[in-house]
């Protein structure tokens, strides 16, 4: 953190946002993180890719604090969050987006959005540029989330993640079921944010093609280890589809 340095070592901007350090995760017996290192930096989109069942909605959720690491550091901006409840990391500035959504069908959509303020305090406005980034939301603001269709509904789960002003935001497939008119406007919207420079975006997806067109940095994950790593530019070059494919 800033307070931490000496005057005369202003931040730079390699400076990791978030620093993951030896994250190890179990379920019961089962060893399924195993040590996970990683830096995500302002500004860049961080792809995550793997097969089915290696790890990458388990490292997100450990991420989060939904479910606990065993062993390991996640340092947000220098505060160590990893033995803190998923409110104080949502506090802290991570933002996410589970698979499968977890719209409240039976809310508005400005309700299930208001539940993204929850971290804040009382009575503060949603972020006047949600709408801008999905229009379709203010048209649709009243109608019950459970009304929408998979893509609004994606595009809901994704503002109601930045209501907080997120430093880290965390999307998992957010392509999964969507149309491809969607999925544009999903891919737009994750450039503009990172174009912005101050948010570090984890993307984990399937669609190799929408992650290589994002990608700044790379993962890939094999039974809870990374096994490969880079810049998205040499993704293809790496033969990481490839190595998906396999
Ligand atoms: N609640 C749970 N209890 C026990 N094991 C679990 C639980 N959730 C996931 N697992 C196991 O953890 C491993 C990693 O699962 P995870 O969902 O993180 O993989 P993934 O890479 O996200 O796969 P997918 O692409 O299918 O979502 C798998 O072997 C899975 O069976």
């Amino acid at each position: 953190m800033a307070a931490d340095r000496a005057p005369s070592l202003p931040a730079v901007a390699t400076d990791p946002l978030l620093r993951v350090e030896g994250l190890h995760q179990h379920y019961g017996g089962s060893h399924i993180l195993r040590g996970i290192d990683l830096d995500l930096r302002a500004g860049e989109v961080t792809v995550l890719l793997g097969r089915n069942g290696v790890g990458k909605t388990t490292l997100l959720k450990t991420l989060m604090g939904v479910v606990p690491s065993s062993q390991g550091c996640i340092r947000l901006d220098g505060l160590e969050l990893a033995k803190l409840p998923s409110h104080a990391r949502v506090r802290a500035g991570f933002g996410y987006v589970p698979q499968g959504r977890e719209i409240f069908g039976r809310l508005s959509v400005l309700d299930n959005l208001r539940m993204g303020l929850a971290p804040c305090p009382a009575s503060t406005p949603l972020p006047p540029d949600l709408y801008e980034l999905f229009p379709v939301l203010e048209q649709m603001q009243h109608r019950r989330g459970g009304d929408l269709s998979g893509g609004q509904q994606q595009q809901l789960a994704i503002a109601r993640a930045l209501a907080a002003g997120p430093k880290v935001l965390l999307l998992d497939e957010p392509t999964e079921g969507i149309q491809p008119s969607v999925i544009k406007d999903i891919g737009r919207v994750i450039r503009h944010l990172a174009a912005k420079g101050t948010m570090a975006i984890v993307l984990v997806e399937q669609f190799y093609d929408f992650a290589a067109e994002l990608a700044d940095q790379y993962l890939v994950l094999e039974r809870g280890e990374v096994v490969m790593r880079g810049p998205g530019a040499s993704m293809e070059a790496d033969g990481v589809r490839r190595r998906l494919a396999l």
